[in-house]
């Protein structure tokens, strides 16, 4: 039997508007752009992967249009013309050529998993070793930027059993008004809700120190990369000072950063994303080194729609119960989809798509509303 071969590669930047303004530290989102993927095998079997970021290039390196020339330009001609089946092989290919990049990665490794899935019949899942949940914990975040529209904001996703841990984007404000507002958040909330915060890198370590001890006093569960990313150092001695533990994000992007973390005593959390460790199987390799070290999972976002959220779900399905469950909300802020078939929430969680592949088909009259022309 010959082989099936990576035939065609198409980008396309989608931009769907939030349902309200998303503040966080570095920018607010009013929009979320995904860089979609459809790859097309010889037989005509087409996989789906996005590779999404945060505001632009305020987030992270690569932003959507850069992802979309890295792609067209670089990645797409090392993958056509070769055999679709060997990940591995395609996978070495591309970190041979291409340095970094990890988002872009992310999504065609997303879109090679989904292709190659529907080609044998199994789901994503599957092809990752297995799932052992097909239901998983859904946190929302609060950003709205104002605290009472956050208050009843919590308290309809409570009533609706559709979120019932919430995450605060901390970080734009003076520390004393951040913490007013978490602290009036928690107090609303009670014991109803787990309620952590996010700083996004916004604090120096005295600032982080004087914020996170009135935060613990305050109730909260989870302080989430609080200072600077690179500060590997300053992590690790906030994490061992504090009771509150501390949720490793931009810090940690792959299973370096991880052993590296680990090895200098950082023990409590990491969220792992898809886009940061580059695509399903990668980020998979930061869980075993995390799970070897003991450092809790929490299964992290970049605001992904739902192709990005899907292969997320899958990674994720596949590990132990996460710690600090999950943050796989994306679809839900946003105002519409590109997908025949959206993900269901129900029950303060997710359900797993069934496959095969990622068990996402799009919806091209939407996709074709909202590409950029
Ligand atoms: O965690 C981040 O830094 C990014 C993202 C995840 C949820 C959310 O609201 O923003
Ligand atoms: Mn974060």
């Amino acid at each position: 039997m010959s082989d099936t071969l990576i035939h065609e590669i198409e980008t396309l930047l989608v931009d769907l508007p939030t349902i309200r303004p998303h503040k966080l530290s570095m920018t607010t989102m009013a929009c979320q752009t995904m860089v979609i993927i459809r790859l097309r095998l010889s037989d005509g079997t087409e996989g789906l992967g996005e590779a999404t970021t945060i505001g632009g290039l305020s987030y992270g390196p690569e932003s959507p249009e850069g992802i979309k020339q890295t792609i067209d330009t670089y990645l797409a001609p090392l993958l056509i013309g070769q055999p679709s089946h060997n990940l591995n092989a395609l996978r070495a290919c591309l970190d041979r050529h291409a340095r970094g990049n990890s988002f872009a990665k992310s999504g065609l490794e997303t879109a090679l998993l989904d292709a190659e899935g529907k080609r044998r019949g199994l789901s994503v899942a599957e092809l990752l070793g297995g799932a052992r949940h097909t239901h998983l914990p859904v946190l929302w975040t609060l950003a709205s930027g104002d605290t009472q529209k956050d208050i009843d904001e919590a308290f309809q996703r409570l009533e609706e059993r559709r979120h019932c841990d919430f995450k605060l984007k901390i970080g734009a404000n003076p520390v004393d008004q951040d913490v007013r507002h978490v602290a009036a958040i928690k107090a609303a909330l009670g014991d109803r809700a787990s309620v952590r915060v996010d700083v996004n890198q916004a604090w120096d370590e005295a600032t982080a120190a004087r914020g996170i001890d009135a935060l613990e006093a305050a109730g909260i569960d989870l302080i989430e990369q609080p200072i600077p990313a690179r500060e590997f150092a300053g992590l690790t001695r906030l994490a061992q000072r504090f009771v509150v533990p501390m949720l490793a994000d931009e810090a940690v992007h792959d299973a370096r950063d991880g052993f590296t973390l680990a090895a200098g005593g950082f023990g409590d959390a990491f969220a792992l994303k898809i886009a940061k460790a580059g695509g399903p199987r990668s980020v998979l390799e930061l869980a075993h080194v995390a799970q070897a070290a003991g450092v809790g999972l929490y299964g992290g976002t970049m605001l992904e729609g739902t192709i990005g959220t899907a292969a997320s779900l899958h990674a994720w399905a596949t590990l132990p119960e996460m710690t600090w469950g999950t943050e796989m909300f994306g679809p839900l802020l946003l105002k519409d989809d590109i997908v025949a078939e959206p993900l269901r929430y129900h029950e303060f969680g997710v359900d797993l798509p069934a496959g095969p592949g990622l068990g996402i088909a799009l919806d091209e009259d939407k996709l074709t509303h909202y590409s950029r022309k």
